[in-house]
C-alpha cells in the first residue's frame, strides 16, 4: 500500500497538539507532574495499550516518558544532580527515571550529590543504594546517617559491566573502577585477570575516561562510557551475577501521594538493651508490614552502636505504617522516616540503558 504523507503529516501535527495540550493542562493545574507519579500513571498507560495493540511496551514507555520529560522540562527545569561524569550507571539511571529532557549534572562524589539537593543547587539528585550483588553503598549509607535527605522515588538498574581499554588485553597491567563494580566482577577477575593491580576511583565512567588517556591501563564500565572515551571492548558482561542489579535512590523533591505499590524507607537507631531489635521486629510483625530491606551501619560516635537502614511496603499515610511509627517511638532513639515511593520496576528497557 502507497505511503500517505498527507495523513501521516495530519497524525504528526495532531501528536504535537496533544504534546502542547498535555503542557497546557498540567501549566494550568499548577506545573510539572511529579516524576514518580507520572512514572507509575506512564506504567498503567503503557500496559493498557501495549496489550491492546500489540505493541513493544518497551518502545511506548520510552515514548511516554519523553513527552513526560520534555512537558516538565518546559514547566520547570529542574536540575537533577548525579554521580558522573556521563555515563556512569548513575547517569543512565538518571536517564531511565527523568528521560532525556531533564538537565542532569555530573558532580564527582556521592557526598557532593547529596551536597547539591541539601544547598538547592540541585532540585533533585540520584544515588546507588544497594548492588544485588555486592550489597550496600556504603558511601551512600553514610551520608544518610549525617543528612537524612528524603527518598521520593526509587529506580532498578540491570548492570552490565564491560572491560575497556585501548591497549590489547594481553598488555594490560591495571584496571580502574569503582570499588562496587570491581567487587561486582571479583570472580571474574580472578579467574581471567589474577596478575592485574586493581584500583579504586570515584565512578566507573570517571575510571573510563582515566583509561583512555593511560596506555596499559582498563577500566569496568558501562558500554556507553567505551563509547564516549574511545575505548575497545575487551570483554563483555563480566558481572559475576548475570541478574546483577543496582537500586538507585531519588533524592529531594516533593513526596509523592499513595499509588497502592509504595515502599517507605527508615533510619532508625534502636535503644541498646537486650531484645531491642527482636522487639522492633515485632511491631512491623504485629501490623503486617513486610520489609524488603533491611541493612546495619555503625555508628559514627561508638562501637557495638548501630543505625538500621529498613524499607517496608506500604505508604507512610497508611494508618498501618502510621502506626507501626508510632509504636518504634517507644523503642527508638532515632528514627528518621527517609520518604514514601512507588515501586520501581526492573524494566527490559533498563537491561539495555545498562548495557548502551
Ligand atoms: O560508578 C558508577 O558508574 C556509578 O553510578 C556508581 C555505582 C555504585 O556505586 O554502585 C552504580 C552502579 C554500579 O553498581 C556500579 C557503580
Amino acid at each position: 500500500m502507497p505511503r500517505d504523507p498527507e495523513r501521516l503529516n495530519a497524525i504528526d501535527t495532531s501528536i504535537l497538539d496533544l504534546v502542547a495540550q498535555r503542557i497546557d493542562i498540567l501549566r494550568q493545574a499548577g506545573g510539572a507532574e511529579l516524576p514518580a507519579e507520572a512514572n507509575a500513571r506512564i506504567q498503567a498507560a503503557v500496559d493498557r495499550t501495549a496489550t491492546d495493540h500489540q505493541i513493544d511496551p518497551e518502545r511506548l514507555r520510552t515514548l511516554l516518558r519523553h513527552v513526560a520529560s520534555l512537558s516538565a522540562a518546559e514547566l520547570e527545569p529542574r536540575r537533577v544532580a548525579y554521580l558522573g561524569p556521563q555515563h556512569s550507571y548513575s547517569h543512565l539511571a538518571a536517564l531511565k527515571y527523568f528521560g532525556d529532557a531533564a538537565t542532569l549534572t555530573p558532580e564527582s562524589t556521592i557526598a557532593a550529590v547529596f551536597d547539591a539537593v541539601v544547598r538547592g543547587q540541585a532540585a533533585m539528585g540520584i544515588v546507588p543504594v544497594e548492588n544485588s550483588t555486592d550489597g550496600r553503598v556504603v558511601d551512600t549509607l553514610g551520608m544518610f546517617v549525617q543528612n537524612p535527605v528524603n527518598i521520593c522515588g526509587e529506580v532498578l538498574l540491570p548492570i552490565h559491566h564491560y572491560l575497556l581499554s585501548s591497549t590489547p588485553r594481553d598488555q594490560i597491567v591495571e584496571i580502574y573502577s569503582k570499588p562496587q563494580a570491581l567487587s561486582q566482577c571479583r570472580g571474574w577477575l580472578a579467574q581471567h585477570m589474577p596478575d592485574v593491580h586493581l584500583k579504586e576511583l570515584s565512578s566507573t565512567a570517571a575510571a573510563a575516561k582515566l583509561a583512555a588517556e593511560q596506555p596499559g591501563v582498563a577500566a569496568i564500565a558501562s558500554e556507553a562510557a567505551g563509547r564516549e572515551y574511545g575505548l575497545n571492548v575487551i570483554a563483555a558482561s563480566i558481572e559475576d551475577n548475570p541478574n546483577n542489579v543496582t537500586r538507585f535512590a531519588v533524592l529531594g523533591g516533593h513526596e509523592p501521594s499513595s499509588s497502592g505499590d509504595d515502599k517507605t524507607a527508615l533510619v532508625l537507631q534502636i535503644i541498646h538493651r537486650p531484645g531491642a531489635l527482636a522487639d522492633v521486629m515485632n511491631v512491623f510483625k504485629t501490623h503486617n508490614l513486610n520489609l524488603t530491606w533491611i541493612e546495619s551501619y555503625p555508628m559514627p560516635a561508638g562501637p557495638n552502636e548501630y543505625l538500621f537502614f529498613l524499607e517496608l511496603e506500604g505508604h507512610k499515610q497508611d494508618a498501618t505504617v502510621m502506626a507501626a511509627i508510632e509504636d518504634l517511638k517507644a523503642l527508638t532513639i532515632r528514627r528518621d522516616v527517609l520518604g514514601s515511593y512507588p515501586r520501581g520496576r526492573e524494566t527490559a528497557e533498563s537491561k539495555s540503558a545498562a548495557g548502551t
